[in-house]
């Protein structure tokens, strides 16, 4: 990134982005800036010039967020392929620049082999819209995982988890906590340099940090940690360490280890393997739903069982990181002196490594075309199916208009097709059947791990890769149970971008957290509130039913009356897949993937 004549340092330490100056302000609009993005985030680009639209060559679309889509394109000041990242956001309301800003914040905030580096902006005195520039990466975790005749061997697992350890050490180091890690944020260039991407749900913690809660919603559902699904607002870089060891896991087991479907599910699963923590656990944490999900009688823990086929090493390592009480995980220094890495076979070095070819671009077409193809069959679908999902629909609270109304700013409620655009339910992860591990032996003689080398891609490595960051992931979720647990729509709800909430509440709360806490009132509501349901409607959305992701629990009750209630639902919802199977060809992956998770 180029700097501007006029270097200011910035402060990125800080929560808050405060607004600048009326001079800074003016030096950034002369340099080229917004008036939009300095006036309100003038933090985000001290010191830095935009870069001109004009000085790419864009190319082809190579990934599509939650919150943004990402091309490959072409620099022709120094003729570098880089990846630009259009983000979302609507630039007429301050809020949501500081949001969006504060990704740039971040990013500026870490300088890390293992991290992707912010290499500039793209934006313009009257443009709407900022890009991001990145190096361009060929690969990610997940999609190199799931590529048809890739298969691991320990020193290679070895090798990515050294360099995702090392890019969160200095993460956690710098004050950021990451909050989305999962394979397909791990990007990997044609070298096998893994850097940690995606920081737009990352934020900053620490006893620097002025103490204000953070959102318990937050990371992908199947890396996302028990205290979490508990509601903690109040965590640290042990949530990141969770993640990192579920992706551990999963690469030796060769798929997700506990793909939940809902919350509910989620922690049900993390209790079934981890175990449920410890009645001192209970008694000591405060936590907003620990209540409501406390097991009358306590699961017992079974990780080693579970992966006994795990070299003994990584077995460690694994029940280390996934100590279902957060202060047991460690830090990431830990694990990284851990016999995982300091005992044979070493981490492989990176050159050593295999040469992949690149399938980027390919993928995502795939991917397009097939989501583009199930969102024909399901707009018809949907018709006909309205009136049964609004009438099992439970209504959402109160508290939730003033969320919902947050939500629409984030997403730029000015722009409707923006919303729609993100939000494809289509586009979901569940789709596909998860299929036994299959492991081999490489010609090196070292144990493969991970998926066969099929002729076809491996379904459960499709669904990994699909499954997107919490937003697409409550779409994803949500829509397969629509009929009868919660309504699709019930994901614009629960798609709020965290991140904005959480500053949003944070602003408007001085931080204080009282009995009426956001994330709970997100998930635990009673179940009749006609009343909650015209309210909401009367939040300017008319047409569109808000409902919300929690309603699979009641809000008293222990968690197994909770959990046969919720499986009943799954078996209505079974039951209506297959019939949904009968009369639609088209929701076949679906429906099996549906029936293979809940064996049948
Ligand atoms: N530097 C890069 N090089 C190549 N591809 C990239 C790069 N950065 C991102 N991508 C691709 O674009 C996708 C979306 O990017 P990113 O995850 O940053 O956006 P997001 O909107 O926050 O997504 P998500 O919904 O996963 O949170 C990634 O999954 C990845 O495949």
């Amino acid at each position: 990134m180029r700097k501007s004549s006029r270097s200011v340092t910035s402060n990125v330490g800080a929560l808050q982005i405060s607004s600048v100056r009326d001079g800074e302000r003016g030096a950034q609009v002369v340099a080229g800036w917004p008036s939009w993005l300095a006036s309100v985030a003038g933090e985000a680009i001290n010191g830095w010039i935009p870069r001109k639209a004009d000085s790419f060559e864009r190319m082809e679309k190579i990934g599509q967020g939650t919150y943004s889509s990402v091309y490959k394109a072409r620099d022709l000041e120094t003729n570098k392929i880089v990846a630009l990242k259009k983000v979302r956001f609507a630039s007429k309301d301050p809020e949501s620049v500081r949001f969006m800003a504060r990704e740039i914040i971040i990013l500026r905030r870490l300088d890390h082999p293992n991290v992707m580096k912010l290499e500039g902006l793209i934006t313009s005195r009257v443009s709407g819209s900022m890009y991001l520039i990145f190096e361009y990466m060929e690969h990610d975790l997940s999609g190199l995982a799931s590529t048809p005749g890739v298969n691991f061997s320990e020193a290679q697992i070895k090798c990515y988890m050294k360099q995702l350890l090392h890019g969160l050490e200095h993460c956690h180091s710098r004050g950021v906590l990451h909050r989305d890690i999962k394979g397909s944020n791990l990007l990997l260039d044609h070298n096998n340099n893994l850097k940690i991407g995606d920081f737009g749900l990352a934020n900053f913690y620490g006893e620097h940090q002025k103490k204000q809660p953070l959102t318990s919603r937050v990371v992908t559902l199947w890396y996302r940690p028990p205290e979490l699904l508990l509601g903690s607002t109040d965590y640290g870089v042990t949530v990141d360490l969770w993640s990192t060891g579920c992706i551990l896991a999963e690469l030796f087991n060769g798929k997700p280890i506990m793909p939940g479907r809902t919350e509910v599910e989620q922690l049900h699963k993390i209790f079934k393997l981890c175990g449920s923590p410890s009645e001192e656990y209970w008694k000591r944490t405060k936590l907003s739903h620990a209540t409501v999900f406390k097991p009358q009688n306590p699961y017992k823990r079974c990780v080693a069982e579970t992966f006994k086929s795990l070299p003994s090493s990584a077995l460690a390592l694994v029940e280390v990181l996934l100590a279902v009480e957060p202060d047991a995980r460690g830090t990431t220094a830990h694990a990284l002196q851990s016999e995982f890495f300091t005992t044979k076979p070493f981490a492989s070095d990176t050159s050593s490594l295999p040469k992949y070819p690149f399938k980027k671009e390919t993928d995502v077409k795939l991917r397009e075309e097939e989501a583009r193809r199930k969102k024909e069959t399901s707009s018809k679908q949907n018709e006909s199916k309205q009136v049964s999902r609004e009438s099992k629909a439970v209504p959402a609270p109160d508290a939730n208009a003033e969320l919902l109304t947050s939500i629409q700013k984030r997403q730029g409620q000015h722009n409707k097709t923006s919303m729609s655009e993100k939000f494809n339910p289509n586009e979901d992860a569940a789709g596909f059947l998860i299929e036994p591990l299959k492991s081999g032996t490489g010609q090196n003689g070292y144990t493969r791990y991970g998926v066969s080398s099929g002729s076809s891609r491996s379904p459960h490595r499709k669904e990994l890769r699909t499954q997107r960051s919490f937003v697409q992931r409550g779409a994803a979720q949500l829509t397969k149970f629509s009929n009868s647990v919660a309504a699709r729509d019930a994901s614009h709800f629960a798609i709020a971008n965290p991140r904005w909430l959480e500053e949003r509440y944070n602003n408007n709360n001085n931080g204080s957290q009282d009995d009426g806490d956001w994330s709970q009132r997100l998930l635990v509501k009673p179940k009749d509130s006609t009343k909650d349901k015209e309210s909401i409607l009367g939040h300017g959305e008319k047409t569109e039913k808000m409902n919300y992701s929690g309603p699979l629990v009641s809000s008293r009750g222990n968690l197994d009356e909770m959990l046969k209630e919720h499986e009943i639902q799954i078996q209505l919802a079974v039951r209506k897949a297959r019939a949904d199977k009968k009369t639609n060809r088209d929701d076949h992956g679906q429906t099996q993937a549906f029936l293979a998770a809940n064996g049948r």
